[in-house]
C-alpha cells in the first residue's frame, strides 16, 4: 500500500483521509505514516545485516535534526538506530524518546563546553571533532571530568557532490572537517592529548545525492587515510560515512539505500580482505532525509484565490515559517488536492502563505482545480520541515501528528501564540 495516496477522489495517510485530520486537527499540520518511517529504517538496517560482518559491525545513526519529533525518534529506537546528534539539545531529545545515548554521535563544527560535559556525561559514542581548537576544548573538558572522550576526526575529502550549493558539504572551501591534507598530522596532536581516545573517522559530503559515486569516492579516500593512519601506530575502530543519500521530490530517481549499502560493503569488505585478514571495522551511516523525507507531507487549507492579470495566487494557511526549503533553496515540493473536484476548471497558480516576505512561497506555477478553504498537502516534507519552522510573524508552529494505519496520534499540539511571548518581560 502506497503511504500517501488516493482512495476515491480522496487523498489519504495511509487509511487515513487527510480531511478528517484537517478537521480533527486543524492546519496547517505535519502528517508523518509511520509506515513510510519504518520501512525506510529498515531498507538500511537490513542492508546493514545482509553485508557487515559481525553483529556489531554496523550501526545506523539517524539524524535527528531531519526530523527531531519524539515519536519519531523513539520509533526508530525501537528498531534500534543510533543517532547523530549536532547540539545538547538534540541529546536530550534522543534520551526523552528512549534513544541510547551509547549510540549517539555528536556532530557539528561548533560544539560548547556545556554540550561536551552532557554528552561526556551520558557516555556518548564518539564526537565527531572539526578542529584542532575542538580538540583541546574536548581534551580540557574529559579532563575535568576525569574521563577520556572518545574522538572520530570528521575529514573533508574535497568530493563534490553534486547537489544544492547550500547543502554540499564536503568541498575544501566548506567551513566543515579538517582539510583532507592535514588529517594526519590532526590525528597525531589527538593521539597526544591524554583526555581523548581515538577511535574513528567521518565525513559527511553532502545531502540530496542521487547518485552514490561520491560517496563510494569518498569512501576510498576514507579507507586510504585508515591505512595510513594504521601505518602511524594508531589504528581505527570504526568508519563513518555520513548521511546524504536523496528522495524523490519531483522526479528524480536516487539510489536505492539497499544498493547503495551493497556496493559500500562489497569495498570495505574487500579492502579487509586485502589488508587485515579479514578484520572487520565498524561502519556508521547518518541518514536523515532518505528516511523521514518522504514519510511526511504538510496538509494545508486555502484561504484566498486571487485571480491577477498575469498571476494567480492560492493563499494558503501555511508558510514559509512552517516550511523554509522553498524560500532557502528554491525547493520544489509536490502540491496535491486532498479533495479532486471533477470538472472544476483549473488553473496555475503560486502557493504563498501570509507572511510578510516576497520569499514567502511553498510552490510556484502549479496546475490546481481549486476553491476557497479546500485542502492541499504540500509533498516530501517530512525532512527539514518542522525542525526547520520558526515564529516568523508570531506564528505557533503546526501541529504533528503521525498515522497508524487507520489510527491518528497527535504527536505534538499546535503552539498556542500566547506562548511565544511567555518567556519575554517588560522593561521595569
Ligand atoms: C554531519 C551530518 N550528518 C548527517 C546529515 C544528514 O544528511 P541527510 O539528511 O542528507 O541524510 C547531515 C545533514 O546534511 C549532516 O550535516
Ligand atoms: N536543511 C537542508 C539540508 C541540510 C543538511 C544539513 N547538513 C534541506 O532542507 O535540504
Amino acid at each position: 500500500m502506497p503511504h500517501f495516496s488516493y482512495r476515491d477522489g480522496e487523498f489519504c495517510a495511509e487509511a487515513v483521509p487527510l480531511k478528517d485530520i484537517a478537521s480533527r486537527f486543524g492546519t496547517p499540520t505535519y502528517v508523518y505514516s509511520k509506515q513510510a518511517l519504518t520501512e525506510n529504517f529498515a531498507a538500511y538496517a537490513d542492508a546493514c545485516e545482509r553485508h557487515a560482518r559481525g553483529a556489531d559491525a554496523a550501526l545506523v545513526c539517524y539524524s535527528v535534526k531531519s526530523n527531531s519529533n519524539l515519536a519519531v525518534l523513539n520509533l526508530l529506537a525501537g528498531m534500534g538506530s543510533g543517532f547523530d546528534i549536532v547540539s545538547g539539545g538534540e541529546l536530550l531529545r534522543v534520551i526523552a524518546a528512549g534513544g541510547d545515548p551509547r549510540k549517539v554521535i555528536f556532530s557539528g563544527v561548533g560544539k560548547s563546553r556545556d554540550e561536551m560535559r552532557l554528552a561526556l556525561e551520558h557516555d556518548i559514542l564518539c564526537f565527531n571533532v572539526e578542529s584542532i581548537p575542538e580538540l583541546h576544548r574536548l581534551n580540557e573538558v574529559a579532563a575535568g571530568l576525569g574521563r577520556k572522550a572518545p574522538v572520530s576526526l570528521r575529514v573533508n575529502p574535497n568530493v563534490d557532490a553534486k547537489t544544492h550549493p547550500y547543502i554540499s558539504t564536503g568541498l575544501k572551501d566548506n567551513k566543515f572537517g579538517v582539510a583532507y591534507e592535514d588529517t594526519l598530522a590532526t590525528y597525531r596532536a589527538a593521539a597526544d592529548l591524554p583526555h581523548l581516545d581515538v577511535v574513528g573517522i567521518d565525513c559527511h559530503i553532502g545531502s540530496q545525492l542521487l547518485d552514490d559515486a561520491p560517496l563510494l569516492e569518498a569512501l576510498d579516500k576514507v579507507i586510504e587515510l585508515v591505512d595510513q593512519l594504521e601505518a602511524l601506530g594508531i589504528p581505527l575502530h570504526h568508519l563513518d560515512i555520513g548521511g546524504g543519500l536523496g528522495i524523490t521530490y519531483d522526479k528524480e530517481a536516487p539510489v536505492a539505500a539497499g544498493d547503495y549499502l551493497g556496493r559500500l560493503f562489497a569495498r570495505i569488505n574487500a579492502w579487509r580482505d586485502e589488508k587485515y585478514q579479514g578484520k572487520g571495522i565498524k561502519v556508521l551511516f547518518e541518514p536523515g532525509r532518505s528516511i523521514v523525507g518522504n514519510a511526511g507531507l504538510l496538509l494545508t487549507e486555502v484561504q484566498y484565490l486571487k485571480h491577477g492579470a498575469t498571476k494567480n495566487f492560492a493563499v494558503v494557511d501555511a508558510a514559509m515559517n512552517d516550511l523554509m526549503r522553498p524560500a532557502m533553496y528554491e525547493a520544489w515540493h509536490g502540491v496535491k488536492e486532498v479533495i479532486q473536484h471533477s470538472g472544476d476548471a483549473a488553473a496555475v497558480y503560486d502557493v504563498v502563505g501570509p507572511i510578510c516576505e516576497s520569499g514567502d512561497w511553498l510552490a510556484r506555477a502549479r496546475t490546481l482545480a481549486i476553491r476557497d478553504g479546500d485542502l492541499l498537502a504540500i509533498m516530501s516534507a517530512g525532512a527539514y520541515g518542522m525542525t526547520m519552522a520558526s515564529n516568523y510573524n508570531t506564528r505557533g508552529r503546526a501541529a504533528e501528528v503521525m498515522v497508524d494505519g487507520a489510527q491518528v496520534h497527535l504527536v505534538r499540539q499546535r503552539e498556542n501564540p500566547a506562548d511565544l511571548f511567555v518567556l519575554e518581560s517588560l522593561l521595569p
